[in-house]
């Protein structure tokens, strides 16, 4: 389990012109459950698509547990992916699909799909198109899982769900998770789903990534501070400012302290995820970074 989960170096997916991921470098170790976040059209289909080997990318490169992605058969075994509209085959029953998986599938472990359409009530007689979503996406889920892949990729599971299906198709997330030991991607456009369950994160935005690394880190090293204005003239070296806001009295600092040790500025305050997902995305959507010298002004 040493191997990372995925690696990107200036990764770059472009349509004609239009840039779909510029640029991305990412380190994932292995074990992890990452959360993806980012507005419409960031890039995170693109990302996990590239992930999956559905697409190739223009410049750069990736690797998905050591290797290309869905370079031979052997890779796409250990590699899961359900896409976006967790499609089903409507006309086909529940134990079809089951079937269906494990006729296509080498790797296919049938006593635990079995066990898990137990365990979630699910009719093995039904036809997938009578499902709820949340049903839909708890059978995608299972059929995913059931290749016993090292990684499963989901591109927004539970977009579709309402707050109860979310959470249990979640909750189930996380039991086989720790159940079959395996490393998850998913994207996600609930910040509070993400904090529930995942312990990496990747912002994307403006098809680039903000920042990424482990959920505990960036809580951890984010922080708010607060100060009569022009008092805050200068940061400590390794402190990065994310954004910068004043009033005539008042100045407020988003900061990102990279260094190991706690920020030692008074009246320094961690700040939770949501804030520093919605201060990343922010600043993507504006045109120039913030600097001191505004702060000053
Ligand atoms: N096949 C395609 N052809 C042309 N442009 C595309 C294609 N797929 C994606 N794009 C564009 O690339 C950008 C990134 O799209 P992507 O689907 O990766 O975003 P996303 O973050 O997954 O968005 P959403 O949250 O809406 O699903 C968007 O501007 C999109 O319009």
């Amino acid at each position: 389990m040493n191997t990372p989960v995925l690696t990107a170096h200036a990764l770059t997916k472009r349509y004609g012109t239009h840039p779909a991921l510029t640029e991305a470098t990412l380190d994932i170790p292995a074990g992890r459950i990452v959360g993806l976040v980012g507005p419409n059209g960031a890039g995170k289909s693109t990302l996990l698509a590239l992930a999956a080997g559905l697409i190739r990318p223009t410049s750069g490169h990736i690797e998905v547990l050591g290797r290309k992605p869905a370079a031979d058969a052997e890779q796409l075994a250990r590699v899961g992916f359900v896409a976006q509209d967790t499609p089903v085959y409507a006309g086909l029953s529940v134990a079809d699909h089951l079937k269906l998986g494990e006729h296509l599938n080498p790797t296919w472990d049938k006593q635990f799909a079995a066990d898990r359409i137990k365990q979630i009530g699910l009719d093995p007689a039904k036809q997938a198109g009578r499902l709820s979503g949340g049903q839909r996406a708890q059978l995608a889920l299972t059929i995913a899982a059931a290749k016993r892949p090292e990684l499963l990729i989901f591109d927004e599971p539970v977009a579709a769900l309402d707050p109860l299906a979310r959470r249990a198709f979640l909750q189930n997330l996380m039991e086989f998770v720790a159940e079959i030991d395996v490393s998850v991607i998913l994207s996600s456009h609930l910040i509070s789903d993400v904090e529930r369950v995942c312990d990496h994160l990747i912002i994307l935005a403006e098809s680039r990534v903000q920042v990424a690394g482990e959920i505990d880190d960036l809580t951890a090293g984010h922080y708010r501070l607060v100060a009569p204005r022009g008092t805050l003239t200068d940061l400590p070296d390794g402190v990065d400012l994310i954004a910068a806001d004043h009033t005539d009295r008042q100045t407020t600092l988003i900061v990102h302290n990279t260094n190991p040790t706690p920020l030692a500025i008074s009246g320094a305050e961690p700040i939770g995820l949501e804030d520093m997902v919605l201060t990343y995305l922010h600043r993507a959507e504006g045109t120039t970074a913030p600097t001191l010298e505004e702060t000053r002004a």
